[in-house]
């Protein structure tokens, strides 16, 4: 099997989880660091959902029919059957959490520092090997990163013609620096263009 790598647009998409145990909330955490648009249906919900706000968690059986109408569908429950229907009713993406092969799509690991967004995937070869990736990258594309991209976006915005302060200003001592420091750089950095 091959896949190929996308990233859907939040506002594009509404996306149905069927199942309110470990497994549905790990994929409702991922979904939600995308801040998508979730609905969660399950007949019971674990000690973890208990604890959000402002989500819209259904608690009741999945209805025939229902994954009809989102565009992205998560079959999380433990019913092989019930995950069966579900994705057979399912008309865009369906993503088999019991059964990797019988979805069309899955949901990879992903590390979210603001636009900067790294994803992958085993393909269910190795989810271990996944979640040891996810420590590392973890590591080397620290926090510091959301704020890095937000000046890169700015600078960009700004200077979008001067490709050589674009590259300039990709460059590893740029990331722990204060935004005050960054912009420093760069007024030092524009004269010596001429
Ligand atoms: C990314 C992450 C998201 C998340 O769920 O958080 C994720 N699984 C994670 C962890 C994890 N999953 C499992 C274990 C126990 C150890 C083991 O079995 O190896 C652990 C480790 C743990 O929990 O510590 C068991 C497991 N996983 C799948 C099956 C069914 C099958 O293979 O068909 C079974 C057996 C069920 C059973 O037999 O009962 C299937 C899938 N799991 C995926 C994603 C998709 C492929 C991702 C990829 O290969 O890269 C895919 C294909 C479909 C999907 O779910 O979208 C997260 C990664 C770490 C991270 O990012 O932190
Ligand atoms: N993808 C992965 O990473 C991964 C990892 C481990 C297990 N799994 C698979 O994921 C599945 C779920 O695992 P879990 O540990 O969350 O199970 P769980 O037993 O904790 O939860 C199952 C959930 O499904 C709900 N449910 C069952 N039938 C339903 C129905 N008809 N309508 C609505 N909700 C219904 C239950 O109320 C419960 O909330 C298992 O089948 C397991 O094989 C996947």
């Amino acid at each position: 099997m091959s896949y190929l790598p996308i990233f859907i647009k939040n506002k594009d998409c509404h996306v149905l989880i069927v199942g309110g145990g470990r497994i549905a909330w790990n994929k409702y955490k991922l979904c939600k660091e995308a801040k998508m648009n979730i609905t969660v249906v399950a007949e019971q919900f674990c000690e973890a959902f208990q604890h959000e706000e402002n989500a819209d968690f259904l608690e009741r059986p999945y209805i025939d029919g229902e994954a009809s109408k989102y565009e992205l569908v998560i079959a999380a429950t433990n019913n092989t059957q019930v995950n069966t229907v579900i994705s057979q009713q399912a008309k865009q993406f369906v993503c088999r959490t019991d059964a990797v092969e019988k979805g069309n799509c899955l949901l990879p690991s992903a590390i979210h520092r603001g636009d900067f967004v790294i994803s992958w995937t085993t393909g269910g070869a190795s989810p271990f090997l996944s979640k040891t990736i996810k420590q590392k990258l973890e590591t080397t594309f620290d926090e510091d990163y959301e704020g890095y991209l937000t000046f890169l976006k700015a600078v960009r915005a700004e200077h979008k013609d001067n490709k050589a302060l674009l590259r300039y200003v990709v460059a590893e001592r740029f990331i722990s620096m204060t935004d005050e420091e960054r912009w420093l750089e760069i007024k030092k950095f524009i004269p010596t263009l001429n």
